[in-house]
């Protein structure tokens, strides 16, 4: 790997890869066809897909950035994989582009990575693969800065299954073409497993031309980054850091905005909980804290006094 790269672009450029090498894990298992359900708790699966790819990830990236933290979902990992589970090469393409020099001198004690090695796991095990995503998430001092979402069951115009998006704060994105969502319309994207009453009262505040409900957090990003929807709303409890921190790099990358509901950023300190306890709201091309505000006061309210510490 070129060492010459500064630290950031490094990190950025072999999690594209890892992403990859991590869809097509999650490929395999399913085509094997023994998907190894634990629950882990309420409507919270992992399966040996889940287990396989964080290996695969926290392995690859661990050899090469030994002294940067990394919180994969699934846990302490065992990181004796075989070879074909390593991935030593950075995407190449990546290298290639200017970093921006607010990240430039960066080093490993700034960073956090935060793996979610297969988001939408609810919906995998129902079927609904293509909500399904690999999230490598990368902080710097606290703040969501850049991310790879990787979507295994993306269909490329050639057949070829499988799509990586990048965002970078100051370098803007890659992998995919945005596109603005419709004017005179409102469209949600929120959960298709984890609503409740609440939640409910948050999303029929926004009187929404159009409801998707849709698995995973960075789906719902994707489908904010292609204009198929203006907000996504999630108004409880239940979302970790894994999950928003490669979505909320993306957005913001693009010029969106990721927040919990009462409009504030989470941090993503190594020592942060990992529950994201009041919520996400996400948006691109509005003005966020009219949407924030469009939340009732009591609801929000309610919202944070419900969450419990779960870390
Ligand atoms: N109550 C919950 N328990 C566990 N994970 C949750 C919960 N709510 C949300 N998540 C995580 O956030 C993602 C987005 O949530 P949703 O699809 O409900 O909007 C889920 O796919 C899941 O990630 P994962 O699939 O990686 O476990
Ligand atoms: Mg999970
Ligand atoms: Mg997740
Ligand atoms: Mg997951």
């Amino acid at each position: 790997m070129a060492t010459t790269s500064p630290l950031i672009m490094r990190i950025m450029a072999l999690s594209i890869n890892t992403a990859k090498r991590a869809g097509c894990i999650i490929r395999d298992v399913m085509q094997q066809g023994d998907l190894g359900i634990v629950d882990k708790g309420k409507n919270d699966p992992q399966t040996e897909a889940d287990r396989s790819a964080q290996r695969s990830i926290i392995a690859s990236l661990t050899k090469q950035f030994p002294r940067i933290k990394i919180i994969g979902e699934e846990g302490c990992s065992d990181l004796n994989v075989c070879a074909d589970w390593l991935v030593e090469e950075p995407d190449q393409d990546f290298l290639q582009q200017a970093c921006p020099s607010k990240w430039r001198d960066a080093e490993d004690e700034d960073f956090v990575i935060w793996v979610d090695p297969l988001d939408g796991t609810a919906e995998y095990t129902q079927g609904f693969v293509e909500h399904v995503t690999v999230l490598i998430g990368i902080a710097v001092k606290d703040s969501a800065v850049g991310g790879i979402i990787h979507q295994p069951y993306y269909k490329q115009p050639s057949g070829e299954l499988g799509r990586t998006i990048w965002g970078l704060k100051g370098l803007g994105t890659g992998g995919f073409t945005s596109k603005a969502a419709p004017e005179g319309q409102f469209i949600i994207t929120t959960t298709r497993s984890h609503s409740n009453a609440l939640h409910q009262q948050a999303l029929d505040a926004f009187s929404a031309t159009e409801i998707l409900k849709v698995g995973g957090a960075g789906f719902k990003v994707l489908q904010l980054l292609e204009g198929k929807a203006h907000a996504y709303v999630f108004a409880t409890p239940g979302c970790k850091k894994w999950d928003t921190c490669a979505p909320e790099a993306v957005l913001e990358a693009l010029g969106g905005t990721l927040t919990d509901i009462n409009g504030t950023h989470y941090s993503y300190h190594a020592d942060v909980e990992h529950v994201n306890r009041t919520g996400v709201l996400a948006s691109l091309g509005q003005n966020h804290t009219q949407l924030v505000e469009k939340i009732p006061a009591d609801v929000r309210q309610a919202v944070s006094a419900k969450a419990t510490k779960t870390n």
